[in-house]
């Protein structure tokens, strides 16, 4: 039987001095790198070098870094908010935010969590990533490439925050074109499922050069649900809301700005403010509140429209408090009223609408333009021209259908109450703003109770103006005995 013989095994101080040796002479060699060879030249070895050997991978990683220059990133947002939904029910660790104006608590997956999906059969993976300011070298003389390290005058990088998105590179066309428009449109509903709808001042005095606006969350309870009105009207302003929302492609088609006028008119307390807090609830469309008595002229005009977003709602009340009309032959300049701001502004109205909609069609999307008054006869003609303001909508005394809501909202009957009848009757004969009547309602917690002190506040609105037009009628009889008497003398 043959037998096998291995070689003799080196003794470990052979082991040792070869080492030893090999370490001597890579420090030799180094030195003798960085002593001959320029810097330039040792740079461009190093990256040549390390660029041949790195491995090839197949994974492509998309970065979408939190901002872009001074502004924010889009598509860092919407990733963010897209991932909400993605994270794995194992986390480890989780971030929580909320801000002060925030009703809700954001619930973001964490730093260097992997979160994997996966898209029409192609694996994705996700990872948030949160660099802290890090050191780097200062002028880079003292930089080592052989050993990759400096020595001194280090400066500090700002802290980056990024999302990173790794995937197969030969599924790069079908996630830019198809996976990221998704996440951008399912972060935009997720939006709108928690927006909350935000109400802007626009006034241009103060604040700086571009004017003043602050803002606070729009805490109007007011919707579609709680507004008396004409079911019939109120399903019509529905439906033009959600045709403006459908037709963006439409607008377009048409070389018109995306963007839709109402003028809601009507006496005080018909209900003109609650319409525009329901529109926004609906929309979720933040409000801005022009505050034209101090709008100089067309630049602070303009400066204070640019600070406007997209999807939102411009109003302007009683705008014919705000603005001195043009007289008939429109030569009068227009004027400023309530005392104490009467520069001379540099727009009529109808110069300001033609200005909102010029800035606009440029540059403003899915914008709602709501101007109220309580007085249309005194408004410009230009705003009532057909084409103007795209719908006119009468805000008009409480009607049956109005009382209806009102009492289910206000006293959660739905169905009757034998008191109905009788208050149904006055209210059919009489003025009466949805504003006094729900000021009534409010006055007890007992329905029965509430509802007898309506019926003997109608009953006293009546007789009020039964009154006064007695008395009317007998100043036009003592004035026509006067006409009468005098044309016989
Ligand atoms: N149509 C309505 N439906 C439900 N509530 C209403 C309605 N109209 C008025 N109210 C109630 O009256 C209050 C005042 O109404 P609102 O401010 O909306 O009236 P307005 O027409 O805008 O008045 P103004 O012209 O004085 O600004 C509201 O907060 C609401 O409680």
């Amino acid at each position: 039987m043959a037998t096998r013989t291995f070689p003799e095994m080196p003794s470990p101080s052979s082991l040792l001095s070869a080492y030893a040796s090999m370490s001597t002479s890579v420090i030799l060699f180094r030195t003798m790198f960085n002593q001959l060879f320029p810097r330039e030249l040792r740079r461009y070895v190093v990256d040549a070098v390390r660029f041949y050997w790195k491995p090839k991978s197949s994974k492509l990683t998309l970065v979408f870094d939190e901002k872009d220059g001074m502004t924010s990133n889009h598509m860092f947002d919407a990733a963010e908010a897209f991932l909400c939904t993605r994270i794995n029910p194992d986390s480890e660790s989780l971030r929580i935010t909320k801000s002060v104006k925030e009703n809700h608590i954001n619930v973001k997956f964490a730093d260097s969590e992997d979160i994997k999906d996966s898209f029409e059969g192609i694996s994705v993976t996700w990872k948030y990533v949160h660099q802290p300011p890090q050191q780097r070298s200062g002028n880079g003389d003292d930089f080592d490439y052989t050993s990759g390290k400096s020595s001194s005058s280090r400066s500090f990088s700002p802290e980056r925050k990024y999302i990173e998105l790794k995937f197969d590179k030969k599924y790069k066309e079908i996630i830019i074109t198809s996976y990221l428009p998704l996440i951008i449109k399912r972060s935009q509903e997720l939006e709108n499922q928690k927006k909350v709808v935000k109400l802007h001042n626009l006034q241009s005095y103060g604040g700086g050069p571009g004017g003043y606006k602050e803002s606070v969350n729009l805490d109007h309870p007011s919707t579609f649900d709680t507004l008396a009105m004409d079911p019939k009207m109120k399903k019509a302003i529905i439906d033009d809301l959600n045709l403006f929302l459908r037709r963006k492609e439409f607008y377009k088609k048409v070389g018109k700005a995306w963007k839709r006028g109402y003028l809601l008119y009507g006496p005080p307390g018909t209900g003109k403010s609650s319409l525009i807090a329901a529109i926004a609830n609906y929309l979720k469309f933040d409000i801005y509140d022009l505050q034209l008595t101090n709008v100089g002229g067309d630049s602070s005009l303009k400066k204070l429209m640019l600070r406007t977003s997209n999807r939102s709602i411009l109003v302007i009340e009683d705008i014919d408090c705000s603005i001195q009309l043009p007289d008939r032959k429109g030569t009068a300049p227009a004027k400023f009223l309530e005392g104490k701001s009467v520069r001379d502004p540099m727009f009529s109205l109808s110069g300001l609408l033609n200005f909102i909609d010029g800035l606009w069609s440029c540059c403003g999307d899915e914008r709602i333009i709501i101007f109220t008054t309580n007085h249309k006869e005194r408004l410009d003609p230009a705003l009532l021209r057909p084409g103007r303001m795209d719908v006119h909508i009468h805000m008009s005394y409480l009607t049956v259908d109005g009382f209806e809501t009102l009492a289910a909202n206000y006293l959660n009957i739905h169905d009757h109450h034998w008191r109905f009848r009788e208050i149904k009757d006055l209210i059919k004969c009489k003025k009466v703003t949805p504003a006094e009547v729900a000021e009534e309602l409010m006055k007890s917690d007992d329905a029965d109770v509430v509802l007898e002190g309506l019926v003997r506040f109608l009953k006293r609105k009546k007789m009020e103006d039964d009154e006064t037009k007695d008395e009317v009628d007998d100043e036009d009889d003592e004035v026509n005995e006067a006409k009468k008497a005098k044309i016989i003398s």
